[in-house]
């Protein structure tokens, strides 16, 4: 009975049916049991493409846009929103939906655009220019979502919007006010069930910390280590997990302090953060870096994963550390996350 439940539940794509099914075997705790009927409450694994980086460029600017196709980064924002003046707004709406197919040619990462926020008046405008154009956007970002109402206009405003029928547009919002952060969970629940209306057209696939506007919401100051950023972010990566979405952290907006971006990124990423958002194309390569897993310890994973294969034992030791179950399943986080960058 249970056996049916767990291989008819558990993402096949990211292995923790293999694991699931060898722990089977292996280990039939009580504890373990009770583990994999909660896991069963979990929505599946979606293949996402890793967004380690996303790097803003301002949608009015054509120098910068130009430069696209020769930055290697997972992903772009052009942006209609806080990079772009509001007398330039126009001028961002026209210029994206001119250069975007042009654009995709040159760029093999996710291409996404940042529309302006729910609540500025100026969102509808955003949606109905990237909507007129053949080609869609394949992600999405909206800022500033406060509410679970907030998530549903834009669903329904962007799929009644859509000229041609879209092909899984990515939505990815930011939570940037206390607002925001107090009603995540009923925010993410609020656009999983619009898409789920349509399944095939779109779907939520992450959450932005936005945590600049957050400082000015609350009225933060802000300090070198954001130590008083601590709960936010880790509620933001907490709250998105449990949803299986991405967690994409903080700016770093004194761009040419390579190190302390470097910190700040090895943080974010230490905490679960799947990416953070850039603002300068020097911030790239050191972010990426910061959340991609070192060679050793891709190198502790493969053998870890080897030696469990091996073992007859639920628990074993490897390395001088004794392991069990969660520490297989980190292992095997270290060799998808591989397996998608390298793909
Ligand atoms: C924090 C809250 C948010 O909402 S963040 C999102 C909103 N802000 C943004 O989008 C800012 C994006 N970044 C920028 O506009 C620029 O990087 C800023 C910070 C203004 C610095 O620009 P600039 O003085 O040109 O820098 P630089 O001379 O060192 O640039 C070197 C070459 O790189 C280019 N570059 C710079 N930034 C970008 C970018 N974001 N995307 C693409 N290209 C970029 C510059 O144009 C410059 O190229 P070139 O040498 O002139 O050919
Ligand atoms: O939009 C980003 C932010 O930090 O605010
Ligand atoms: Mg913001």
């Amino acid at each position: 009975m249970a056996w049916n439940i767990f291989s008819n539940t558990i993402c096949q794509s990211c292995g923790c049916f293999k694991l699931f099914t060898s722990s089977y075997t292996k280990v039939l705790s009580s504890k373990l049991t009770r583990n994999i009927s909660n896991a069963t409450k979990l929505p599946k694994h979606k293949i996402m493409p890793p967004r380690r980086a996303l790097l803003y460029v301002p949608g009015h600017d054509k120098r910068k846009i130009e430069k696209i196709g020769s930055l290697k980064v997972d992903c772009v924002a052009l942006d209609c929103e806080d990079g772009v003046a509001l007398d330039k707004k126009d001028l961002a709406r026209s210029t994206i939906a001119e250069v975007y197919s042009e654009v995709q040619k040159t760029f093999s990462g996710d291409l996404c655009v940042r529309i302006n926020s729910p609540s500025s008046g100026l969102a509808e405008m955003d949606i109905r220019a990237i909507t007129a154009t053949g080609n869609l956007p394949s992600t999405i970002i909206v800022p500033k979502v406060n509410s679970a109402d907030e998530m549903r206009w834009f669903c329904n405003e962007y799929i009644s919007s859509c000229k041609r029928v879209p092909l899984q547009t990515s939505i990815i919002f930011m939570t940037e006010s206390g607002q925001g952060l107090l009603n995540l969970k009923e925010i993410i629940e609020a656009g999983i069930a619009a898409c789920a209306q349509h399944p095939t057209r779109c779907h939520i696939s992450g959450v932005i910390f936005g945590s600049d506007d957050f400082c000015a919401d609350l009225e933060i100051n802000r300090t070198s280590d954001a130590s008083e950023l601590t709960y936010a972010r880790q509620k933001i990566v907490a709250t998105a997990k449990a949803f299986r979405m991405q967690a994409i952290d903080m700016v770093y907006i004194d761009y040419k302090d390579s190190e302390g971006l470097k910190k700040q990124a090895t943080d974010g990423a230490n905490i679960g953060f799947t990416g953070k958002q850039v603002i300068h194309p020097n911030q790239i390569a050191p972010v990426q870096e910061c959340f991609s897993p070192s060679e050793e310890k891709v190198k502790w994973a493969e053998e870890l994963l080897g030696a469990f294969e091996k073992s007859t034992e639920g628990v074993f030791t490897f390395r001088g550390q004794m392991i069990d179950m969660p520490t297989v399943l980190q292992a095997k986080n270290i060799k998808r996350l591989v397996e998608e960058i390298n793909k």
